[in-house]
């Protein structure tokens, strides 16, 4: 199986602060993966390294087998934990920015998507609450036409009925022989989409399995398996 997103020792430090440590695993194609860590486990810089935004202090991450940079910039799209959008934009706004800087930005894709999200291309993104504006940062990350989809906590801090409407879009509109990569701690509510989840505890992946495994092997779902990992 094609590996869609490999690390091999990477390790990443701000200072004197180590956020990863020797972190080596690898994801194939076709995936939801879970990337399940509480606060500070060092899941959002995990994610800017595979999206080429913060360099590795030492160890190697590849896309579909070509070294983070330039290259692999089109073939990963990232949903950042805070808005890339500017506050002076509409929502068609946002559609044309993203269209002007993706060359892989499918316009039709993103205005189905706006529909089942039920935001109008007229809103202004500044009176956006905050799950229709998360909504909006989903539907530009998933329209690009990407190989990998990483998307740092879409449902942070956004009440259980967004919750659900964010989740049910990745599943209706992500395509299978991509990959998506999701960080989160809000695990008792996402997990049933994920096919596979990874555990980072402390800046190192504790925990790399097929959610199915899990059961068979531990007797237990993601949300339980969380609790007892990350149990203090
Ligand atoms: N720019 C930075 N400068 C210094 N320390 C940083 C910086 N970014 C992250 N850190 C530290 O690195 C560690 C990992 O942070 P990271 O944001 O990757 O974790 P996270 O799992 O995404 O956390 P959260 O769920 O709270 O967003 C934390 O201890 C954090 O304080």
């Amino acid at each position: 199986m094609e590996n869609i997103l490999q690390f091999q020792g990477i390790s990443k430090s701000y200072g004197s602060k180590k956020a990863l440590q020797d972190v080596t695993f690898s994801i194939g194609a076709g995936k939801i993966v879970g990337l399940l860590g509480t606060n500070g486990s060092g899941k959002s810089t995990l994610m800017k390294i595979a999206a080429g935004l913060i360099q590795a202090s030492a160890g190697t991450a590849t896309v579909t087998g070509v070294q983070v940079g330039l290259e692999t910039k089109s073939l990963v799209s990232f949903m950042p934990d805070r808005p890339l959008t500017e506050s002076w934009m509409k929502v068609r706004d946002a559609i044309q920015f993203y269209k002007d800087f993706y060359s892989d930005f499918d316009s039709e894709k993103a205005r189905r998507m706006l529909d089942f999200m039920n935001l109008n291309e007229r809103d202004r993104v500044s009176t956006l609450s905050k799950g229709m504006n998360e909504r909006l940062q989903l539907s530009l990350a998933l329209s690009r036409n990407a190989k990998l989809y990483l998307l740092d906590e879409p449902i942070g801090g956004v009440d259980p009925v967004a919750r659900t409407k964010i989740l049910d879009a990745i599943v209706e509109f992500y395509s299978e022989d991509s990959t998506v990569i999701i960080s989160t701690h809000l695990v008792r509510d996402i997990e049933r989409i994920f096919d596979e989840v990874i555990f980072i505890k402390n800046g190192s992946i504790v925990m790399q399995e097929e959610v199915e495994d899990l059961r068979i092997r531990h007797g237990k779902g993601v949300d339980d398996m969380f609790k007892e990992v990350f149990a203090e």
